[in-house]
């Protein structure tokens, strides 16, 4: 596949991305401070998940940057988060608290070579940069994809998540940028496999994370380390591993039952010989995890009711592609970004393989395991 130059997106992606992140680091900060200061950073939304102020503050940096230097006119950006929570009249503390957090980031912007406005921005710009974000994707032209904080449950409770945004043109992925600011550019560092950073952790320190970004069709997935202040000049070339023997395999799920059947993916894995306990790790460090070899296998199965929304997967997936993974539904398809906000037409779950001769196995176990199951 011929490679788009798209010089001016991913650079400023990734700037942003890295933006986001930092201001990610602060906000999860905050949430460890005892309970009368951090009341106002997060809410439930109508399913009880959870929403925070950094997810409200990375839609609104990354919507305001991408209409500085694309221009807002004709900017489509589909985004997880709403600003109704937001406009309410008794979220005012809310808002200020969002409005802190992004006129905070805003102002080291020109550190990571992004533009920042000429004075903070106001309550109603803040609600017009999140509100920007409301497109529905679709099959024709160009569209951002932003998962603000992926992972808020992890987020939440001091451990995994991820910022991560990705561009669609005509319903197929040009690139992805995951900021990943728990995950250490050495998983040594972690200090407990993936899972639980916090006890490692020293407040304001974004030493500890790191950014994975590509192009479609460049065959090259890359990483950079999360740095105080700015962008770190060098990037290191990310490889799946070469692991297949399922023997061998790490497979990695969701933390929560409720977004993954872990009964399921336990029965797939076992018949296909896979012996290590599953790495369950919130959001989609998972798709971090396998494009720079930390693991080689992820799976999500939701329940059957649930839709799978486009931003859970976009960046991640062609981060892994190039990374040299595989990625499709569990009946071996593509996943298909050209129906708008969901992955319609996905085939029950996720599959994500370092390499195409696991991958073979577990589409092999998914039929066995279905069709025994129907019997
Ligand atoms: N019922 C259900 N089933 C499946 N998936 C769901 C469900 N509800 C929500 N979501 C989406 O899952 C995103 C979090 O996925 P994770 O893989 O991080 O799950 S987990 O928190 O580790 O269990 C989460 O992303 P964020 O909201 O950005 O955190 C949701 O988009
Ligand atoms: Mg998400
Ligand atoms: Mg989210
Ligand atoms: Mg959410």
């Amino acid at each position: 596949m011929a490679v788009e130059s798209l010089e001016t997106e991913m650079d400023t992606a990734v700037r942003v991305v890295h933006l986001a992140s930092s201001l990610c680091v602060k906000v999860q900060d905050k949430l460890r401070l005892p309970s009368s200061t951090n009341g106002a950073h997060v809410k439930s939304k109508d399913d009880d998940s959870p929403v925070t102020v950094a997810d409200w503050g990375v839609q609104a940096i990354v919507s305001w940057v991408l209409a500085e230097v694309f221009g807002g006119q004709n900017l489509s950006i589909v985004a997880e988060e709403d600003t109704e929570a937001l406009s309410k009249a008794d979220s005012l503390g809310l808002l200020g608290a969002v409005s802190n957090a992004v006129n905070e980031a805003l102002s080291e912007a020109p550190k990571y070579g992004l533009p920042k406005p000429d004075k903070p921005l106001g309550s109603t710009e803040i609600l017009k940069a999140i509100g920007r974000c409301s497109s529905v994707g679709g099959p024709k032209g160009r569209h951002w994809v932003l998962d603000p904080v992926d992972g808020t449950l992890g987020f939440v409770r001091g451990d995994q998540y991820a910022v991560a945004l990705a561009l669609i043109e005509n319903g197929k992925l040009l690139l992805g940028v995951l900021g990943c600011p728990n995950y250490p550019v050495k998983k040594e560092c972690l200090s407990n496999g993936c899972n639980q950073t916090v006890a490692k952790s020293v407040p304001g320190d974004v030493s500890k994370g790191c950014v994975m970004y590509a192009k479609r069709g460049s065959g090259q997935a890359w990483m950079q380390p999360l740095i105080a202040g700015g962008i770190p000049e060098s990037a290191t070339l990310l490889k799946v591993s070469s692991v297949n023997d399922p023997v061998l395999a790490t497979v990695c799920e969701p933390v929560e039952r409720a977004n993954s059947n872990h009964l399921f993916t336990a029965g797939l894995a076992n018949s296909m010989g896979v012996r290590k306990q599953p790495m369950r790790v919130y959001s989609m460090v998972k798709y971090a995890a396998i494009a720079r070899g930390d693991a080689e296998v992820f799976m999500k199965f939701a329940q059957s009711s649930y839709k799978e929304k486009i931003w859970d997967h976009a960046a991640g997936v062609v981060i892994v592609e190039e990374a040299g993974g595989v990625v499709t539904d569990a009946g071996g398809r593509n996943l298909d970004f050209s129906k708008g906000v969901y992955l319609e037409g996905l085939d029950r779950g996720i599959i994500a393989c370092s390499g195409q001769v696991l991958h073979e196995k577990i589409i092999g176990a998914v039929y066995a395991s279905w069709e025994s199951s129907s019997l």
